[in-house]
């Protein structure tokens, strides 16, 4: 079995007198496509968030590659190698498509910043067409691939796809899904949080299911669904 990237132990967040997440511990191993569901509100972007370093989490603690995360700041653990995309793309709407592309890379030093790398990014998310144009001028999911290129441009060991599909046709799903899984055939770790039932059955080897803030299941995707709790809570039946 391939070793642990991720360690999420006894992770809590509190909004003031409200506890938004409580008690999260997940293990995830390298290479893993993991499906992180839970109905709305249940803490999945606020966990995400906490991994982040978007806040700071008040219990727990997250290991990542063997190493405590801490008080790291976002820019610090995307350094290590942990990415996200959010779940409306922010794409930088002054800057063309591939200067999207060369912001992210710079951070890795002004030579990976080059012309040739960032279209390669393009390439993997076949938006090299498109390399010159503003982001106002693609679709939905162009815009949701540039946001995949830009969070994997610097090859993180793990992504975190935020509702990387929501509002996408049946087509476009197939699309981003394909990119998903050609990222994870690359080596990338990947963490899909997904309310598309369809590409989260599909893509997932394993299901966490989160409801009001704290786990209620992590196990084999068919077995998960069918736990009456997870049926009851996140099905609504
Ligand atoms: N900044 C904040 N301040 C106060 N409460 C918040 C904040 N962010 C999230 N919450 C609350 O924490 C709970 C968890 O929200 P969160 O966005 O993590 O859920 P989610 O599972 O990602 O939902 P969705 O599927 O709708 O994106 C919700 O009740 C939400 O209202």
């Amino acid at each position: 079995m391939s070793e642990i990237v991720l360690k999420a132990e006894g992770v809590g967040k509190r909004f003031g007198g409200f506890t938004a997440l409580s008690g999260i511990d997940l293990e995830v191993r390298a290479g893993e496509r993991l499906g992180l569901i839970g109905p709305n509100g249940s803490g999945k972007s606020t966990f995400t968030n906490c991994l982040a370093g978007a806040f700071a989490s008040h219990d727990g603690a997250f290991t990542f590659k063997g190493e405590k995360l801490g008080r790291l700041k976002p820019h610090q653990r995307a350094r290590r190698g942990l990415a996200r995309t959010f779940q409306l793309p922010r794409p930088f709407k002054g800057l063309t498509v591939i200067e999207n592309i060369r912001v992210p890379l710079a951070y890795a030093g002004r030579d990976a910043a080059t012309e040739a790398r960032a279209m390669e990014c393009l390439e993997t998310v076949e938006l090299a067409g498109k390399a010159y144009r503003m982001p106002k001028e693609l679709t939905q999911v162009e815009l949701r691939r540039l946001e995949l290129a830009r969070a994997t441009a610097l090859r993180p060991e793990l992504l975190i796809a935020d509702e990387a599909m929501a509002g996408l046709s049946d087509s476009e799903v197939d699309q981003i899904l394909g990119l998903l899984f050609r990222l994870n055939e690359g080596g990338t770790t990947i963490i899909m949080i997904e309310h598309v039932m369809r590409a989260v059955t599909q893509f997932s080897q394993r299901l966490a299911v989160l409801v009001a803030g704290r786990k209620v299941a992590d196990g084999e995707p068919r077995a998960v669904l069918s736990m009456p709790e997870v049926e009851e809570a996140y099905l609504g039946r």
